[in-house]
């Protein structure tokens, strides 16, 4: 059986369910120097589905997010995206594959529509400014946005023009690190539901590393744990309500962060 032909069961209270992975990490190992980041990391993101990753601070989940769009590679071990090993693809198609958002993604000075053109531009490209509107639209800002500086906006509005500007490479892989982490509770509210939307209407898969549980069990259909390095649990959201092994057990309980 190949690596694509492996499904992921998944236990849900009455049913068992078959996933098939977008990403499927192989005994994957990050080294720097001496120090182990990623100890022999084997599991999926399931397709279609929103995944949160959680662990303490240190546990290697953005070390494992950037090999998810190819900016870091294992030390050893195989990524496959799509059930191609990563090396496999070509950098630019990886990138616009797999987009990432990040907590403070930058937003550079000038307008809405720059800030959404650029990465076109760079390519020799023209966006219109119809497919900018509608883009717009698909995150929950109106037109009048297009001309509004970027900077001006609110952190909420600003993750949003940054999830534009992914959906612009018409990713299928959403990568998000702590991207709710700096906004109030109203943009943050704004920023789940638009996430949820583009998963259900638009069948993006969604990688969401947060360090709130809460939003975790809120947000996800499927988790991960990581500690240390290391893969420590995963399945369905209930994988976030309790552990037989005392360390992850204490972190879901808080009692280290
Ligand atoms: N290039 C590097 N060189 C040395 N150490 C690194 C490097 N990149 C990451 N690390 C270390 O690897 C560990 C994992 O880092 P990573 O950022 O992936 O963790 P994390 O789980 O995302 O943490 P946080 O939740 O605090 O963002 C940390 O101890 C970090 O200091």
């Amino acid at each position: 059986m190949t690596i694509w032909e492996k499904v992921i069961r998944l236990k849900s209270e009455t049913t068992t369910r078959l996933y098939e992975p977008a990403i499927h990490f192989q005994k994957v190992s990050y080294k720097v120097k001496d120090t182990e980041i990623l100890k022999e990391v084997t599991g999926s993101f399931p397709k279609h589905r929103i995944t949160t990753l959680v662990g303490p601070s240190g546990a290697g989940k953005t070390t494992l997010l950037k090999m998810c769009n190819g900016l870091l590679s294992p030390t050893s071990g195989e990524v496959y995206v799509e059930g191609l090993p990563l090396q496999d693809i070509s950098p630019i198609q990886l990138r616009r594959q797999a987009g990432m958002v990040l907590q403070n993604s930058p937003v550079m000075d000038g307008s809405v529509y720059d800030n959404l053109s650029l990465p076109l531009r760079l390519q020799g490209k023209e966006l219109s400014e119809e497919k900018a509107t509608d883009i717009l639209n698909q995150v929950g800002l109106d037109r009048k946005y297009l001309r509004r500086n970027s900077r001006n906006l609110s952190g909420g509005q600003q993750q949003k023009v940054s999830i534009a500007r992914t959906l612009l490479n018409e990713s299928n892989i959403l990568l998000l690190d702590e991207i709710t982490s700096a906004l109030d509770p109203s943009s943050l509210r704004e920023v789940e539901e638009l996430i949820r939307k583009l998963n259900e209407v638009h069948q993006i898969t969604v990688v969401w590393i947060t360090h709130n549980l809460e939003q975790a069990k809120r947000m996800g259909h499927y988790a991960w744990i990581m500690i240390d390095g290391q893969l420590v649990q995963t399945g369905n959201t209930s994988a976030l309500q309790h552990s037989d092994d005392p360390s992850v057990e204490r972190f879901l309980r808080g009692e280290f962060k």
